[in-house]
Order: C-alpha cells, then sequence, then structure tokens
C-alpha cells in the first residue's frame, strides 16, 4: 500500500447520508426525491420478481409468511441503515409495511401459478 494512501475519511464520504445535497428549495427536494424513486421503484419490481419465484418454490401457503426470515431481514437492515447513516427506526418500519405487501403478493402469485385454468403464463 502506498504511503500516501487516504484511509479513514473515506468511509464517512460513502455513507449514503452523505449523498443528500443541500437544496435551495422545495422544487429541488422533489426533483432529488423523484430521481431516487426512479432508482428504487425498478428495483422494488424486481424484488417483487422474487416473491413469485417464492411463491413457486415453497410447499404450501403456510410458509410464504416466514417469521424468522422477517425477524432476520430486520435486523439485517436496521444495521445496514446505520452503517449508511440513516434511521434504523425508520427503516425497520419501511421493511415492515413492505414486507406486508410482497406476502400478500406472494399468496397471490402462490394460487396464481396453481390455478391452471386461466391460460396465464406461469414462472
Ligand atoms: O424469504 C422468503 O421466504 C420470502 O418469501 C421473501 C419475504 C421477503 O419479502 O423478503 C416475504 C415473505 C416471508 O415472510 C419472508 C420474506
Amino acid at each position: 500500500m502506498s504511503t500516501n494512501a487516504p484511509t479513514a475519511p473515506i468511509q464517512a464520504c460513502e455513507q449514503a447520508i452523505g449523498k443528500t445535497v443541500h437544496c435551495k428549495d422545495m422544487t429541488e427536494v422533489r426533483q432529488h426525491v423523484d430521481a431516487l424513486d426512479d432508482i428504487l421503484v425498478p428495483l422494488l419490481v424486481e424484488r417483487g420478481g422474487y416473491m413469485t419465484q417464492a411463491a413457486r418454490i415453497k410447499a404450501t401457503q403456510a410458509q410464504v409468511r416466514d417469521e424468522d426470515r422477517i425477524e432476520f431481514i430486520v435486523a439485517r437492515v436496521r444495521e445496514r441503515a446505520a452503517q449508511e447513516g440513516g434511521q434504523p427506526d425508520v427503516i425497520e418500519a419501511i421493511y415492515r409495511s413492505m414486507m406486508e405487501a410482497y406476502i400478500a403478493y406472494e399468496h397471490k402469485e402462490f394460487d396464481r401459478l396453481r390455478d391452471n385454468t386461466r391460460g396465464e403464463q406461469n414462472v
């Protein structure tokens, strides 16, 4: 390693909270929020695709909700939020709400994938 290599400050710069820019008005705030939503929504759609995969792989509707996995994810994303300089409680609330929506979707996908009467494409 070079003797001039920077060390500690890099970690702080890479935190997500450090990427938030100072805004002069609400128009600017909302432009940034819209731009981030354009990144978030495709990722959420992609995540939703794995609910379809899970619905195909799981054997029963009772397996759709998995409390141990939910608590594992919550603990993990709380830790990630803290690492990024965010608010673990906010991220936990978002994730719990999001996972409830995905669980409802996974239940629907479970039924859809086993309903051969509609002629829809399965996955
Ligand atoms: O990991 C699973 O078993 C999933 O079906 C995915 C997922 C999630 O949203 O991440 C959804 C439902 C389960 O309760 C747990 C987690």
